[in-house]
């Protein structure tokens, strides 16, 4: 695969580039802002969503997307709630058979689609993979060791796609199970927004490693009722991320959490930011999907309650700890 089309150049688009670039690819991002291709091209760097990393000169930026599109194989980087969006625009412009990546973690609001299920949906003659994992963009971005699942049904492909994107500080590690890889990485999003409170109101250690591993017990239930493979979700898409994300305030979710857990709102938060804390809408999307489904996530309902429905944060905590007692299963 010599050429590679990347679609939405934020942090991750961009560490994706340059994770193909070094790999050997001849990399075309796309981006929607016209300064983010600007810089891309003039001074190689995406000064809006990445700055201060040096980025290879040979990736090319362009808004069009029909140009992103003409490559081997294709990585979907956009937010999770735009990737329909972007495969319908996509659709005219694809060569059947390319493989479309998503690199997007979330879960659709309005369907309670998972990623891959709403590509498909759109996108009947490509062939689906997701690429999920602990990855920081701007560690990946600057070649430090990082390693991700790689989830296609076509293992000859998959194996295709492992070498066209894989190099000596990004090892993708082969997968069949799309579900698995996905679930993970949606929830954690919306678990590392709760550590961040926790963070951000002092609640200590134990309470941030309680989260993560009752949080783990809410993904392994989610996703054993969507047809995820138990092994997945103890693999880098699932137990890596989740550790990753609900570790460091280099997290976007993780710091968010921490602000509303020192007091701030959420309008207020997201009225800083241009960059996408995911977790915000999968609260959303996985409380419906787990209620449509009969599955028990209080915390992601909680975090939901705290985000989305005005609920007070002192008493989502008390709620949680006054739960009868019960034993511990997943
Ligand atoms: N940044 C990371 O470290 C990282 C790592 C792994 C996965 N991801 C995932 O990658 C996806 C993209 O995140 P990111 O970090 O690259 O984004 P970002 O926060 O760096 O940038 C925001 C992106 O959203 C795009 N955008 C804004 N409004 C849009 C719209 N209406 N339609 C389409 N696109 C729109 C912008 O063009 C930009 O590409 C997310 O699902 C995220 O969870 C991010
Ligand atoms: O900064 P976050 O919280 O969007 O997390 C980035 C990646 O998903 C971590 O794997």
């Amino acid at each position: 695969m010599r050429r590679i089309g990347v679609i939405g150049a934020g942090a991750w688009g961009t560490a994706l580039a340059m994770a193909a670039a070094r790999a050997g690819a001849e990399v075309v991002l796309q981006a929607r802002e016209t300064d983010v291709v600007d810089s891309v091209n003039a001074r190689h760097e995406n000064s809006l969503f990445l700055p201060g990393i040096p980025l290879d000169p040979a990736i090319r930026a362009t808004t069009s997307m029909g140009e992103a599109a003409q490559a081997d194989a294709l990585l979907l980087v956009t937010p999770a709630q735009h990737l329909r969006t972007a495969c319908r625009a996509l659709k005219p412009d694809l060569k059947p058979g390319v493989p479309v990546i998503i690199c997007a973690k979330g879960i659709e609001i309005e369907t309670g689609s998972l990623m891959s299920e709403a590509a498909e949906a759109e996108l009947d003659s490509q062939p689906v993979a997701v690429l999920s994992g602990p990855t920081f963009a701007a560690e990946v971005a600057k070649g430090l060791p990082t390693a991700v699942t790689l989830a296609i049904r076509d293992e000859a492909l998959g194996r295709r796609l492992l070498a066209a994107l894989g190099g000596r500080t990004f090892r993708p590690y082969l997968s069949d199970d799309l579900v698995g890889a996905q679930v993970g990485g949606a929830v954690k999003n919306v678990l590392a927004i709760a550590c961040g409170v926790v963070h951000g109101r002092n609640l200590g250690d134990n309470a941030r490693a309680a989260l993560i591993t009752r949080g783990l017990a809410e993904i392994a239930r989610l996703g054993a009722r969507l047809g995820a493979r138990a092994e997945t979700l103890m693999g880098l898409s699932g137990l890596g991320d989740l550790t990753l994300t609900c570790s460091s305030l280099q997290s976007r979710n993780m710091s968010l959490g921490a602000a509303l857990g020192q007091g701030r709102s959420l309008d207020e938060v997201l009225g800083e930011r241009r960059s996408v804390a995911e977790g915000v809408y999968t609260a959303r999307a996985v409380t419906k999907l787990a209620a449509e489904k009969g599955v028990d996530m209080p915390l992601c309902q909680a975090v939901d309650a705290l985000l989305n429905h005005g609920a007070n944060l002192d008493a989502i905590i008390d709620a949680l700890m006054t739960r009868p007692f019960k034993t511990e299963t997943v």
